[in-house]
């Protein structure tokens, strides 16, 4: 009787944040379960973004802040995968790695937080003046559109750090992501769940997305039981809408999905920084056409006015 050597081990790169580390521990325990026979090992690394904490995330041009060092150990082969969130994972991927799995993605929404002293309040009844804390040009444009009278400030750190500062009263509020709060076990401090009509989420927030090798179909096969359709063609078509419309720097731009009796429905916004034009629009069709989708809305929000406010902010950040 021959004796089959084990499958090779494979090794599953992540950030060193609280939430990096659950959702890769999440990954590798799930593998672990559907390939019982096969050793998965985690490597923590520490990225660009996590080391500088002090300068404004809208400032820093550069794209795959969080992603960088875990795709130079993909390419070099001291890791085999890494686990992002998917929204902080650029569209363009460098050559040799792609998107191997998107998971099923949990709650996209951005949530209020509060801290003890403004427990009574919601979005819409903030007093004028209140202060609320994001570091996302997305929120902010948003959510200066619609509430022009309270006033923003920026916050930096991971979760917790962020909501340390609100606690401390820095901030009246803060705009969170729901799924990294739930998966910390911070569910219980989603004081609101913001509606779409007021924010539309960032590409690809409240899923996870794996990175490989291109040319590693073993970890291709391994990464399959973790694929969810629907939240993969739901992610593909607004990947494809920032794509199209992104130059490589933050810019303002938000989105929705649903797929609802087999057809994807894909909204997607661009706004000014200043919060004081938004464009908005939606496009249905195939959910395996996501590419297509996504490049077709972004064409008719680009004619809508999206173009000017696009050239506009390269214009100021410089790309
Ligand atoms: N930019 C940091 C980041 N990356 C992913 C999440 C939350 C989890 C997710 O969206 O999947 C967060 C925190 C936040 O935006 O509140």
């Amino acid at each position: 009787m021959s004796v089959s050597s084990p499958p090779r081990s494979l090794r599953i790169g992540s950030r060193k944040s609280q939430l990096a580390l659950v959702q890769t521990y999440w990954v590798q325990a799930e593998l672990s379960k559907h390939h019982p026979h096969r050793q998965f090992e985690v490597e923590t690394m520490s990225t660009q973004g996590d080391k500088i904490l002090d300068v404004a995330l809208a400032k820093i041009g550069d794209k795959g802040l969080f992603t960088k060092e875990l795709e130079v150990g993909m390419l070099d082969r001291s890791i085999d995968l890494a686990v992002h969130s998917l929204k902080d994972l650029p569209t363009n991927l460098p050559e040799g790695l792609i998107l191997g799995c998107v998971t099923e993605r949990v709650n996209p929404a951005d949530a209020l937080v509060v801290n003890s002293q403004n427990q009574d309040y919601q979005l819409d009844t903030l007093p004028e003046g209140a202060v609320v804390g994001t570091s996302s040009l997305r929120r902010l444009a948003q959510l200066r559109y619609h509430y022009p009278h309270l006033t923003f400030k920026d916050v930096r750190g991971n979760v917790n750090t962020r909501l340390a500062k609100l606690d401390a009263g820095e901030y009246d509020a803060i705009i969170l992501a729901v799924a990294g709060l739930e998966r910390l076990g911070l569910g219980d401090r989603v004081h609101q769940v913001i509606p779409a009509a007021i924010s539309l989420h960032a590409v690809g927030q409240g899923a996870l997305g794996i990175e490989c090798r291109d040319a590693d179909p073993e970890v291709l096969e391994v990464l399959k039981v973790l694929e969810h359709a629907p939240s993969r063609d739901r992610c593909y078509a607004e990947r494809a809408f920032l794509r199209e419309l992104e130059g490589g720097c933050q810019v303002p731009i938000g989105v929705n999905t649903a797929i609802e009796d087999g057809i994807l429905t894909l909204t997607g916004m661009v706004a000014s920084l200043d919060g004081k034009r938004l464009i908005k629009d939606s496009v249905s069709g195939d959910p395996s056409h996501g590419e297509v989708l996504g490049r077709d809305l972004a064409h008719k929000v680009r004619e809508a006015g999206a173009g000017e406010i696009l050239a506009e902010i390269f214009a100021e950040v410089g790309r």
